[in-house]
Formats: C-alpha cells, structure tokens, sequence
C-alpha cells in the first residue's frame, strides 16, 4: 500500500508546548523507514504550515476557543491534503500534534467517502463546545464539531455541515468525560466503549463487536483516530492529559492489529506525543512501535 505521511506541528488546541514538536520527533526516529519494511510504499508529505500566534492573541475571536482562526486554518489545509491522499489511493497516517486536526482528517476523509465510520480511541471523548468546554481547549472538542456539533466556523471546514454521522462514531477507552460531554452521549446515542468496559469483557470482545456493527452498516471505509492517553497513563508520561485506570500496551496492540487485519482503515491520525513532557523518549519509543505494529499487519 502507498502511505503518505503528513505532518501537523502543532499544539494550539492543547494550549500547552510539545504536541508541535511531534512529527519531527517520529522523523528523527525513522518513522518513514520502519513503515516501508512492511512493504509498503512511504512518501513523507512535510509538515502542514501552521502559523504563528502570539500567546496574548489566543483569544483573538472567541473567549472560549483558543487559538480559533488558526486552528480552522490548520484544518482546511489538512482535510484537503487528506483528501488529495485518498483520490490517489494512498493511505494519509497524519502525525500531531494535538488532537485538533482530527477535525480536518475527518473532513478530508468525508469528502472521499460517502459511508464512511470513525474509530475514536481516547481517554477523552473529545465531544466539547464552547459551551460546555471548561478549558476552551479546541483538542476537546473536534468530534463534536465533525458531527456538526457547536460552533460554525468549525463546523463549517472545508465544506458546510456534518462530516460524519454520530451513528457511525465508536469512541473506545473513554475515562475522563466532562459533564457536557456525558450529556451529548446520551442525547444522541453515541456508541461509547469505557476503559472500565474494555478491561472488564476484554479488548478481542469489544473490537470484534464493533466490527460487527460496521459490518452490518456495510462501513466502506474507517478513519481511525489515535490519541496517545487511550493508553494507560503509566505508559505514557509523554502526553499532556494523561488518564490512569486506561488500557494496557498489549491490548491496545491487540487493538490495532484487529483493526488493521480488518482493511476497513483507510486513513488513521496519530496524536498528543508531548516531546517535551516524555521520559527518555519511552513515550515516542511506544509511538514509533505502536505505528510499526500497526502498519505491519496492513
Ligand atoms: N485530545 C485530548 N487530549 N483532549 C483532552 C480534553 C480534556 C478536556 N475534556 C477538555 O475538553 O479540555
Ligand atoms: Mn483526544
Ligand atoms: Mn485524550
């Protein structure tokens, strides 16, 4: 298969240095290199430009959306390089950066498929709006906003209204949900996995389910998005909001490997590597094995 790497260094919608620092991070450790032992074909797109903001202007337009325009720019360019990736038939792994540009992953990948699911493995369920946001941290809020939930300039990227429906939304490892956020759950039904519900039935049965219920929707394509804090905050000092009681390594790979046997990935992002926060690098260590893993069994 063909990948095309892209990069996104940034850390806007954390508000918080060292997401930025991550491509060049995974770069330095060969991440391109290590993909194409599994016979595939590599080719590394360079960095998303991210713009400047200086730290006084965060709140340039909207008190409760840090580094708005800049984050909507981001994510405009990106959705189309995604979608540029997929008409060619090459597999976009985007690398944060903070887990905003998930919301122009998945815009990118909505233009390219009509039936398409989201597999979203997180400590977070990333469903926020300004309203009920208490940090006003975009990277808590792109899945809301790709369900065309909240405010419209970020609804509204790269093209008008919902990039994916909510019914075909699995978040899987959720642990810390903010009140807002459980509220959203249950008014639209979301399919949610706990941390707590995984370690209790057991990763194999939950993944298989969910393949199960993309199966029956006849899902034609899968974006996975991948934050680091899925995994248990013991592993992963390396990442800004880490969350204890999460899932194991082995699980998590068991995880991806079923997902990648599967086929149904056809774009994935990875991201929340805090270069700055990690331990000896045991943080973008796991990283560049996760990727290798994954990218393995495709
Ligand atoms: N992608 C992430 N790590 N998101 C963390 C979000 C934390 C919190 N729920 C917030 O909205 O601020
Ligand atoms: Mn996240
Ligand atoms: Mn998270």
């Amino acid at each position: 298969m063909d990948i095309n790497i892209i990069g996104v260094p940034i850390y806007y919608g954390a508000d918080k240095r060292g997401p930025e620092y991550g491509p060049e991070k995974l770069r330095e450790k060969k991440v391109a290199s290590i993909l194409s032992k599994h016979n595939h074909q590599v080719y590394d797109f360079g960095n998303i430009y991210v713009p400047e903001v200086k730290p006084y202007n965060k709140f340039y337009s909207h008190g409760n959306l840090k580094y708005l325009e800049s984050i909507v720019e981001v994510n405009r360019n990106l959705a189309h390089s995604v979608y540029s990736s997929l008409k060619a038939e090459s597999f976009p792994l985007v690398i944060g950066g903070d887990h905003s540009i998930a919301l122009g992953s998945i815009s990118g990948v909505s233009r390219a498929y009509n039936n398409f699911a989201v597999i979203w493995m997180d400590a977070h369920g990333d469903i926020n709006t300004h309203d009920t946001s208490e940090s006003g941290n975009i990277h808590g809020m792109p899945l809301a906003k790709a369900m065309n939930v909240g405010y419209e300039d970020l609804t509204n990227i790269y093209f008008e209204g919902q990039k994916v429906n909510p019914e075909n939304v699995f978040i899987l490892g959720a642990r810390d949900l903010d009140d807002g956020e459980v509220q959203l759950i249950k008014e639209m039904d979301l399919n949610v996995y706990s941390a707590d519900e995984i370690n209790e039935k057991g990763i194999h049965i939950v993944i298989q389910q969910v393949m199960d219920r993309l199966k029956s929707k006849n899902i034609e394509a899968v974006h996975l998005s991948f934050d680091l804090d899925f995994i248990d905050a013991k592993y992963v000092p390396g990442t800004g909001t880490p969350v204890s009681l999460g899932v194991n390594i082995e699980d998590t790979k068991t995880a991806l490997k079923m997902l990648a046997e599967s086929q149904l990935i056809k774009s994935m992002d990875f991201v929340e590597l805090n270069v700055l926060l990690d331990k000896n690098d045991v943080t973008a260590d796991l990283a560049i094995h996760l990727l290798d893993w994954t990218f393995k069994h495709m």
